[in-house]
């Protein structure tokens, strides 16, 4: 199981001061949609030469024009980027052609999915990585539960997990085995990300 670290809501400095506190514990780096949107695909580029060796997320979390934001995600050095799963299918066919051309891959990003023939579709048009996905403004109802996984039963995909996973949540997470737990602020906004970080991997 893997650990993937969002950055969101953060300066470029915060961002670097993090992800160099904490990479030790870390196998993935996202850069949130809101960095991206403030500093552009520089950051992304950034973050790739900083740690050649992370893999790096680019959460675009694209909606249209997937060819043309996929290459600019991939072009800046993303090992991966993300398509809402709403997008049209020649959206997500697209990002997929622009992925497999370049070696790198497309994760869809399910949030507020609730219909498991959007998912069979998806997996028809040849998506293999998925994001369970509580998103930031939704977590003021609810964070993320592991009924969620229910959506995927019986289907094959590499699966992440997303959306206010704390400490407190991680142990029922991991008994879901997802292939990746993301978590942003649970780390990047507490008093002491590394001592968090650390303790998180513990669980995996
Ligand atoms: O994708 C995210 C969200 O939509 C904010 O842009 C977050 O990266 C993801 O939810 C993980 O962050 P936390 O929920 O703070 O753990």
């Amino acid at each position: 199981m893997k650990l993937q670290l969002a950055l969101d809501r953060l300066t470029r400095d915060e961002c670097i001061r993090i992800v160099k506190e904490t990479e030790k514990e870390m196998d993935i780096i996202e850069v949130g949609t809101g960095v991206i949107k403030e500093y552009g695909m520089a950051i992304v580029r950034e973050m790739k030469e900083l740690f050649p060796d992370k893999q790096i997320v680019a959460d675009m979390k694209t909606c249209d024009a997937g060819k043309h934001e996929a290459l600019q995600a991939f072009e800046a050095g993303a090992d991966i980027t993300t398509v809402m799963a709403f997008s049209a299918n020649s959206t997500i066919t697209d990002m997929l052609n622009v992925a497999s051309d370049k070696g790198s891959r497309l994760m869809v990003d399910l949030l507020e999915v609730r219909s498991r023939e959007r998912v069979k579709e998806l997996h028809d048009l040849g998506v293999d990585l998925v994001s369970l996905h509580v998103g930031k403004d939704k977590q003021a109802e609810e964070s993320f539960n592991t009924d969620l996984f229910s959506l995927l039963k019986g289907f094959e995909f590499e699966v992440t997990v997303a959306g206010g996973i704390n400490l407190d949540k991680i142990s029922a997470v991991v008994q879901e085995k997802p292939d990746t737990i993301i978590v942003g602020s649970a780390i990047t906004k507490a008093e002491d990300p590394k001592k968090v970080a650390a303790r998180m991997r513990a669980y995996l």
